[in-house]
């Protein structure tokens, strides 16, 4: 095995010739046996294999910088760099990260996830280095979805205002997680038949020379003006045009041209892409026939492709996608966008029967929510599905483009709360701080998957800014017949007691459910009650709470800072409410990968921990 001889970053220069085409073999054959077990981001990884390993080969790390964009794409850079064996733990909790990590190896120079910041950061890391007179390359490998994101277009522009030496590895495999949407990836398949494209034009100009007289005048033009000519005959006519130097298209399977090109952009000045071709799902037939379901994936069978355990229960995400047809099917005002996660979101099947009311705007949540703010004042109703940890990239949008006109966008946030494998950078819990802070804005999460059907009709018929937001996973069919019917900014008491109160956010219910249990086998009176409404909160309900209750436990899967919870507590220290407050939330920190079970007992939110924190917290009033 070749594979055995790679146990450190650069023990691939040490290969022969012909021990790397194995290793390719090898790398491929590891990352679907590892990921067949324990899930992973498979097929962009299968694209880039050959092309990762021409960049270790051409570069020097960790002196070299390497920036990853999503980062979703670095597992053979890390089999590289002597990682292979924690390819066990992938994505589990102090496993592997499924993401570059600086924290993990000194060959990960910049910690990824979100999409398309690999060229910003690649700039800065650049800068840095020239006015510290250090000498090193930095290259910023982006894919062709990723390309389709602003931030993207903005480091461009800079990159070709500020000359420094960057080297842009365009990674087009034609596919975002879906098929790439959007005029960049239209460009970027003229490109990639640009040596007909060359021919073609070239042929233009033998054909022109031969017309008397006209004909060589009409050359002559052309050659004469330094964009017509160029526009004649080269490809990356856009980039080279931003004084950013275009070498492409190139093979993603040869790993030895890649090196030459690699070898070449080093001895450009200034900015240069390096335009290569690959397929996603490479060598692989399942991944590479379905490359879309196998962009993330759980566990599957090697022979065939065919998932391990697939899930019995619908998720939140099926409910959602099931609802959102349902409501284009009554109203043809009904729009959906989605920011490249049509699969995500569940908003494939609006897509299907709504081809013209809905709308992949690519990786641009910003201009998707201004975008959604557009169709409302035009008299539409939009639906922005996007995960809570994406639409962070639009929170001016939001509040300028949405909430300060009053806009009726609904915002159905999918990933909120943990979302577990996929760690820091994808967690969901911020939203209800960043949101419930926006004037005009309304927020509402669903207990169970009835709930989340009628807010998304609720929220259809309210006017002005709204969203619902609900986790990663398996939608909660328990509490069926607790569906009274809903009512603005109004909560739903679940069980009436006295004693203790739990006031609880979204999938938090059915977490209260058992810590209401808990309490109750140690002899306490516990009432449970569903928010529903996280702004505005139901104040009326909370004032009367005090009548009964000694103490009131909030619960929300979000960071405390700026969450319900504070909110509540800040309304019964304002109202001189009699109740104590226990506020049960994440700290303030950023959470790691590992299973939701896992992070919840880890951030002492799940039942049992709970039930001891309010315990304990009565214990402090005796
Ligand atoms: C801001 C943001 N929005 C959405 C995503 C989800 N996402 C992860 S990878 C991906 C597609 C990336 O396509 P590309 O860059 O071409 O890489 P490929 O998977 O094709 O290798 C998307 C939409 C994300 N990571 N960040
Ligand atoms: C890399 C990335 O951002 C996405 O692929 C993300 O991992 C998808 O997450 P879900 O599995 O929750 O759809
Ligand atoms: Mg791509």
């Amino acid at each position: 095995m070749v594979l055995e001889k790679i146990n450190q970053v650069n023990d691939i220069k040490k290969l022969k010739k012909e021990e790397i085409f194995l290793l390719a073999n090898e790398i491929r054959q590891f990352l679907i046996n590892k990921i067949s077990v324990k899930g992973g981001h498979l097929a962009s990884n299968l694209g880039v294999i050959e092309l990762t390993m021409a960049l270790h080969l051409a570069f020097d790390l960790p002196k070299d910088k390497i920036i990853w964009d999503v980062g979703h794409q670095s597992y053979t850079h890390k089999v590289l760099t002597g990682r292979k064996d924690e390819f066990d733990n992938l994505r589990e909790f102090e496993g592997l990260s499924g993401f570059p990590k600086r924290t993990e190896s000194s060959c990960d120079s910049f910690d990824t996830g979100h999409s398309s910041t690999s060229i910003s950061a690649g700039l800065g890391i650049a800068h840095a280095r020239d006015l510290s007179a250090e000498n090193f390359y930095v290259v910023s490998v982006i894919g062709d979805g990723a390309l389709t994101g602003g931030m993207a277009f903005e480091a461009l522009n800079n990159a070709s205002a500020l000359k420094t030496n960057l080297i842009i590895v365009l990674n087009d495999n034609e596919m975002s997680i879906s098929k790439n949407v959007g005029g960049m990836s239209e460009y970027l398949g003229h490109l990639r038949t640009s040596s007909q494209y060359t021919d073609l034009k070239t042929n233009v100009i033998n054909t022109l020379e031969k017309i008397p007289n006209i004909g060589s005048m009409a050359v002559n033009t052309i050659r004469k003006t330094k964009s017509g000519i160029k526009q004649l005959i080269l490809p990356g006519m856009l980039f080279e045009n931003m004084d950013i130097k275009y070498l492409g298209p190139l093979d993603g399977y040869d790993i030895e041209k890649l090196v030459k090109a690699f070898n070449d952009a080093k001895k450009v000045n200034g900015p240069v892409i390096v335009h290569v071709v690959t397929k996603k799902g490479k060598g692989y037939l399942p991944a590479e026939r379905h490359p879309s379901r196998f962009h993330g994936t759980g566990a599957f069978k090697v022979e065939n492709g065919i998932p391990e355990s697939p899930s019995k229960k619908s998720g939140y995400t099926d409910v959602f996608s099931t609802v959102m047809k349902k409501m284009g099917e009554r109203d043809e005002k009904v729009v959906a966008i989605t920011a490249a996660m049509a699969d995500g979101t569940g908003l494939k099947r609006f897509a299907r029967k709504f081809p013209d009311r809905f709308f992949d705007v690519g990786i641009a949540e910003q201009h998707g929510v201004t975008f959604a703010a557009g169709l409302a004042v035009g008299g539409l109703k939009p639906v922005f599905a996007v995960y809570s940890s994406f639409l962070q990239r639009a929170y001016d949008q939001v509040i300028h483009d949405v909430c300060m006109q009053n806009l009726h966008v609904v915002f159905a946030i999918d990933r909120a709360g943990l979302v577990g494998k996929d760690g820091q950078t994808h967690q969901g819990v911020f939203d209800l701080s960043y949101l419930t802070m926006m004037p005009n804005m309304t927020v509402m999460a669903p207990k169970n998957k009835w709930e989340l059907s009628d807010m998304l009709k609720f929220a259809l018929k309210y006017d002005g800014p709204i969203a619902l937001r609900y986790p990663r996973g398996e939608a909660y069919d328990g509490l069926q017949s607790f569906r009274k019917e809903i009512q603005y900014g109004i909560s739903e008491i679940i069980y009436d007691e006295d004693e203790i109160a739990l006031l609880a956010v979204g999938n938090m219910v059915k977490i209260s459910e058992k810590v209401r249990m808990l309490l109750k086998e140690k002899g306490h009176n516990v009432t449970l009650i569903n928010a529903r409404f996280v702004k505005p909160f139901d104040k009326k309900l909370i004032e009367n709470l005090g009548e009964k209750h000694r103490l009131l436990v909030t619960l929300e899967e979000n960071v405390l800072a700026g969450g319900f919870g504070q909110q509540v507590l800040a309304y019964i220290n304002q109202e001189n409410i009699d109740i104590k407050v226990l506020n049960i939330g994440i700290e303030d920190t950023f959470i790691e990968q590992g299973s939701v079970e896992v992070l919840q007992r880890e951030c002492h939110i799940d039942a049992v921990s709970v039930a001891d924190r309010i315990i304990n917290h009565l214990r402090i009033y005796k």
